[in-house]
């Protein structure tokens, strides 16, 4: 069987597609291998000491684990030297990351999640890093990139991907050409592609969403999983199964691969909030790759790759995955005239 590495398939991409210039490839590479490197510290485990939690908090209030703070580190230092960028957001930092002046300065903004599913660290579930990639706009050498460079809609994305860190080590992404993952050979050290034009079923009988909220959602939430529920009983005359894991990437993964949906809604516990899911690291990157799998990815009313961002960590009600169904629970919200 021919193997296809990370680095050849990138080649190839630009010279097929003319997607992936030479700074863009680089960017990827690098974050390929810091994705490695934070594959190698959440195998360790407790002998590496990466397991439990620090005593800080994150600009969202969450607490954070050593594992948050020792990926956003890893990706920090891999990309501030070698990756084209102009500057760097983080789930875990309050403010951007400029480049500093002793490197040389790219044209690329790298947003990411470090480490997804957070609380399946020391539990030893499948957790994950999710990263999404734009470009600085109107970027005049030697102008400062400030916040506001970031606020791009998701449509605007010229790369995404995540890894999973699970019993097989992956990598999946789109430069908007379709999706592509890659299984790290870890023999080896090096990225080979297992799973080329990756396209989720249209239709499915399975979704993940975290039951334990449903008294707090809104009246179509609840209406499209009670219709499920139902099975071949109800309006939707099938029988569902339910999978959550609670790492987005796990999740989307298993979505990218058998099919199914995946919802993280609005709720009424915190209504000025949209929902728990952050827009630019976590939505946008998973919303262009499912899309690009032949997907659909909303926040239950309209288009997640077309929002306009306000603010860096702003959150968003996220519903992606298999066609149809996302297409029917955003009918529901928009039939009853249902906010994002
Ligand atoms: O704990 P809950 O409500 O099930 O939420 C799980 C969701 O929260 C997240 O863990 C949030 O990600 P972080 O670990 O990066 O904060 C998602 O990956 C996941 O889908
Ligand atoms: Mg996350
Ligand atoms: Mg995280």
């Amino acid at each position: 069987m021919k193997r296809t590495t990370l680095t050849q398939f990138l080649i190839e991409q630009q010279r097929n597609h003319n997607t992936v210039p030479a700074e863009l490839r680089l960017l990827i590479e690098i974050v390929a291998r810091a994705c490695k490197a934070i594959g190698h510290n959440v195998g360790k485990g407790a002998l590496g000491g990466v397991l439990g939690s620090l005593d800080s908090e994150n600009v969202q209030g969450e607490v954070q684990k050593k594992l948050d703070v020792l990926s956003n580190e890893i990706l920090l230092e891999a990309n501030e030297w070698g990756g084209h960028l102009a500057a760097m957001a983080s789930e875990e930092m309050e403010t951007i990351h400029r480049i500093p002046n002793r490197y040389p300065q790219g044209e690329y903004l790298l947003l990411f999640d470090p480490l997804d599913g957070s609380s399946n660290i020391d539990v030893n579930v499948s957790i994950g890093t999710i990263f999404s990639v734009l470009k600085a706009q109107d970027h005049v050498a030697g102008k400062d990139v400030t916040e506001a460079d970031f606020l791009q809609p998701g449509k605007q994305q010229v790369a995404a991907g995540y890894a999973v860190y699970g019993p097989q080590t992956m990598l999946v992404l789109t430069f908007g050409h379709g999706v592509f993952g890659f299984t790290l050979d870890r023999e080896m050290g090096s990225w080979v592609l297992t799973h080329p034009d990756i396209r989720i079923p249209e239709e499915t009988k399975e979704f993940a969403i975290n039951m334990s909220n449903e008294r707090h959602w809104a009246p179509p939430m609840r209406r499209y999983i009670d219709e499920a529920l139902a099975g071949t009983e109800g309006p939707r005359g099938k029988n569902f199964n339910m999978r959550w894991i609670a790492s987005m990437v796990a999740d989307v993964h298993r979505i990218l691969n058998r099919g199914g949906v995946f919802i993280y809604p609005w709720d009424a516990r915190e209504p000025g909030k949209p929902g728990k899911l952050r827009l630019m690291y976590e939505a946008n990157p998973m919303a262009f790759i499912v899309e690009q799998a032949g997907g659909a990815a909303t926040n239950c009313v309209s288009r997640i790759l077309d929002l306009q961002p306000t603010t860096l960590h702003e959150r968003v009600s996220v519903a992606l995955g298999s066609k149809s169904e996302v297409e029917l629970l955003t009918r529901y919200h928009n039939e009853a005239g249902a906010k994002a």
